[in-house]
């Protein structure tokens, strides 16, 4: 397979179709001529990359993605760049992203979601244990592979935990955010976890619990935890999603309490894998 150790150069790849367009440059397909190896292709123009001052935040998603190893978590296979580009060689994700098919279905029955959220439950675990705090969560930063597996991509946004005050700034949606980020207080792996409770309700419901119009609204929603849950969502949904969005980042549902969960046990036997 592809290895670290090999000076690559674009010419040692075959193009195939663009996936998709990130917020900093494309993704293609590609085929490595060697292996024949199907692999995604990250270009990034070098001039974003500085225009953007997201240096230390790309050099950060490779260190981090590198070591990962996690059958939930993309591969980063290796990395180089030319005079214009830097890229990624990444895992291909043969069913794109989960952001594409929650917009096409509207949202997911409760077995499907339970799937999703337990794996991706099971690499925020992983990252945990290596102290690292993904910190960017969301339905455009999940992949799908085939028999409904999910691949959490886009480390740009990982830190390794304790993240003290430092106020880092947040592009994109603010959704995601839990109340101390918002309140600009210190953080930690917990912020993974709300996250996921967000995550697990934009899943079933088709939209993230605090969204609003105005993002003033959105702040403040967040912060008082003002969450509705609508009735078709089953009992044991509402329990976990309340467990995982705890205003008290202690006291929300560690991690490795999730797979016993209830609704997450009483769905297993449904898991097409
Ligand atoms: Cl990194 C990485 C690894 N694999 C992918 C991937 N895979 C992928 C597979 C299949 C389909 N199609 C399946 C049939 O219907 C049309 C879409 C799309 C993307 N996409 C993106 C991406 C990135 C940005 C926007 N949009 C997609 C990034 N990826």
């Amino acid at each position: 397979t592809l290895s670290f150790r090999k000076k690559w150069t674009p010419e040692d790849f075959e193009m195939g179709k663009k996936l998709g367009k990130g917020k900093f440059g494309r993704v293609y397909c590609v085929r490595e001529k060697q292996s024949g190896y199907i692999c995604a292709l990250k270009v990034m123009s070098k001039e974003e990359i500085v225009s953007y001052k997201v240096e230390k935040q790309f050099v950060r998603e490779i260190e981090i993605q590198a070591n990962l190893r996690h059958s939930n978590c993309l591969r980063l296979y290796g990395w180089f760049y030319d005079d214009k580009n830097v890229y990624l060689i990444l895992e291909y994700a043969a069913k794109g992203e989960l952001y594409q098919q929650l917009k096409k279905c509207q949202r997911f029955d409760e077995a499907r979601t339970s799937y999703y959220i337990y794996q991706v439950a099971s690499a925020l675990s992983y990252l945990h244990k290596k102290h690292i705090i993904h910190r960017d969560l969301k339905p455009e930063n999940i992949l799908m592979h085939f028999h409904n597996q999910v691949k959490l991509s886009d480390f740009g946004w990982s830190v390794y935990a304790p993240q003290d005050r430092r106020r880092t700034t947040m592009c994109g949606t603010l959704d995601y955010l839990p109340p101390e980020m918002v309140e600009a207080k210190s953080h930690n792996e917990k912020v993974d976890v709300w996250a996921l409770g967000v995550l697990m309700y934009e899943l079933l419901v088709g939209k993230p619990p605090f969204e609003d119009e105005h993002s003033s609204i959105t702040y403040k929603r967040i912060a008082k935890v003002d969450l509705q849950i609508p009735h078709f969502v089953s009992t044991d949904a509402t329990d976990l999603i309340k467990k995982l969005l705890r205003y008290d980042p202690a006291k929300r549902l560690s991690l490795q309490d999730l797979p016993n969960h209830p609704w997450i046990t009483r769905n297993r036997s449904q898991w097409q894998k």
